[in-house]
C-alpha cells in the first residue's frame, strides 16, 4: 500500500505593511469590483456562443496564441491538475478580469508525484470540469470587459515529456528544473520530487502558452514562492498573481483532494486552519518573535491531537504534525523574528492517518479512509 500522506494546511501570508503591497490589494480589489459588480456592466448574454476549444497538441495552440498576439489581446494562464472546484474557478475568474483570454491547463504531472504518491488514484472528472468551464464561460459572456475562456490544454503525457518517459525518482533521468534549497525545505522535505516537477512542468506551460499573465492559488503558498522564483532566475516575461483561498465556511480550504477525507478526517483535519489562526492573531497583536507567533498554533494542534489519540479507534482520527512554518517570502527559510516591512508567510503541514476502523455506516471517503491524501486546507 502506498504511504500516508500529508493534510497539507497552508495559510496565512502575513503581508508586509509597505505601500506597494497595499496598492497590489486595491488593484486586485478594483479588478473584483470591475467584473463582480452588478447590472450596469452585465452584457447581454442570450447570444453567447461558446467559445472555449480543447486543444491536446502544442503546434494548434500556438497557432491560436499567436493569432491572439496579432490581435492584440492578452493571455491569463490558469494551470490545474483538473477536479476543478470553486477554487480554481476563482483564478479563472481574476484571469478573466485581466486579460482578454484565460487559458486553463488540466495536466496530472507525473513528475510532481513521488513514486509512492497517489499519482493513480488522483481524482479526474474531465467532464464535469468541462462542464463547469463552460458554465463560467457563460457567465463571464455578460460581464461587460470580463475576458473569456478560450483554450483548454489538455495534453498527453508524451505531449509534454516528449524525449524521455516522465521520472519520479530520487535521481531522475530527463530534464528537470531544480531550485535549491527553496524547493527542499517545507512541503519538500516530504515530497522530494514534488518542486522540481511542479517547476518544470510550468516551465513547459509557460514555453507552450506564453501568457502574460499565470495565476496560482495561496492555498499552495510554498509553491507560489517556487513560481515567482522561476520567473526571476529564468527571467520569463510573465507576470505572477496569487489569487485567495477559497474555503467552506469551517475554514476548510477547497481542494481536489478532498474527497478522500471523508466525514471524520475531514472534521478533524481544519485543526491546523484553526491552530494557524491562532498563530496569525498572535501576529496581529503586535507579536513578532517566533515563540510568541508559534505557541498558540502548537498547542492547540497538540491538545487536539491528544484528544483524538484518547478515542476508540472507531471513533478517532489520528494525525501527525509535519510542519508549523514562520518562514521568508522569498527564501522560505524559517526567521525567529518578523520583520513587519518584509511580512513573512505562515504555514504547517499535518499528516492524516488513516482510518483505523470505520462505522457501520459512516462515510469514510473515496478509498474507504485509507487512500494516500494531499488534501489541502
Ligand atoms: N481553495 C483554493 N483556493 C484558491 N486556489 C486554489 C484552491 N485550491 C486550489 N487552488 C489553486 O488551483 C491551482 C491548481 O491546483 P490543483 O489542481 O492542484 O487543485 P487542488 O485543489 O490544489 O488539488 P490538490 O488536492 O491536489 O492539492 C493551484 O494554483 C492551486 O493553488
Ligand atoms: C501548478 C500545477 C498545475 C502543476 O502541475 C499543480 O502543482 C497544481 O495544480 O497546483
Ligand atoms: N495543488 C498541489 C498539487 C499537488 O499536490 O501535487
Amino acid at each position: 500500500m502506498a504511504s500516508s500522506r500529508h493534510f497539507r494546511v497552508i495559510t496565512t501570508f502575513i503581508r508586509p505593511t509597505t505601500s506597494s503591497l497595499r496598492v497590489q490589494r486595491s488593484l486586485v480589489a478594483h479588478n473584483a469590483r470591475r467584473f463582480l459588480s452588478t447590472t450596469p456592466a452585465l452584457r447581454d448574454s442570450r447570444n453567447f456562443a461558446p467559445q472555449t476549444t480543447i486543444f491536446r497538441d502544442v503546434e494548434p495552440l500556438r497557432d491560436f496564441r499567436r493569432a491572439a498576439l496579432l490581435n492584440n489581446r492578452t493571455i491569463g494562464l490558469v494551470p490545474t491538475m483538473g477536479a476543478l472546484h470553486e477554487g480554481h474557478l476563482s483564478l479563472v475568474r481574476q484571469a478573466a478580469a485581466e486579460n482578454t483570454d484565460v487559458f486553463v491547463t488540466i495536466y496530472v504531472n507525473p513528475t510532481q508525484f513521488g513514486l509512492h504518491e497517489d499519482l493513480a488514484s488522483y481524482p479526474k472528472t474531465w467532464e464535469t470540469d468541462l462542464r463547469m468551464l463552460h458554465t463560467l464561460d457563460r457567465e463571464l459572456a455578460s460581464v461587460e470587459g470580463a475576458g473569456r475562456v478560450t483554450a483548454v490544454f489538455a495534453p498527453t503525457t508524451k505531449t509534454m515529456y516528449p524525449t524521455l518517459p516522465p521520472d519520479s525518482s530520487i535521481p531522475g533521468v530527463g530534464s528537470f528544473i531544480e531550485m535549491r534549497p527553496l524547493g527542499q525545505l517545507l512541503e519538500g522535505a516530504s515530497r522530494p520530487v514534488f518542486f522540481r516537477g511542479v517547476a518544470t512542468v510550468c516551465m513547459k506551460l509557460f514555453n507552450i502558452c506564453q501568457p502574460e499573465r499565470v495565476y496560482f492559488g495561496q492555498k499552495d503558498i510554498q509553491q507560489t514562492v517556487v513560481i515567482r522564483r522561476l520567473v526571476k532566475d529564468f527571467h520569463l516575461p510573465i507576470d505572477v498573481k496569487i489569487v485567495p483561498t477559497s474555503r467552506e465556511p469551517d475554514g476548510l480550504a477547497l481542494s481536489s483532494r478532498n474527497v478522500y477525507l471523508g466525514t471524520r478526517r475531514r472534521t478533524v483535519g481544519i485543526v491546523l486552519n484553526q491552530a494557524l489562526r491562532k498563530a496569525e492573531a498572535q501576529y496581529k497583536a503586535r507579536n513578532r518573535t517566533r515563540g510568541d507567533i508559534l505557541w498558540p498554533a502548537s498547542d492547540h494542534a497538540d491538545q487536539t491531537k491528544m484528544a483524538q489519540d484518547a478515542l476508540e479507534p472507531h471513533e478517532r482520527a489520528r494525525f501527525e504534525v509535519d510542519y508549523l512554518s514562520l518562514a521568508d517570502p522569498e527564501t522560505m527559510e524559517e526567521l525567529d523574528e518578523v520583520d513587519p516591512a518584509r511580512g513573512a508567510i505562515l504555514s504547517g503541514a499535518v499528516k492524516m492517518l488513516p482510518v483505523e476502523e470505520g462505522g457501520p455506516s459512516e462515510d469514510l471517503g473515496v478509498g474507504g479512509g485509507q487512500i494516500p491524501v494531499m488534501a489541502i486546507t
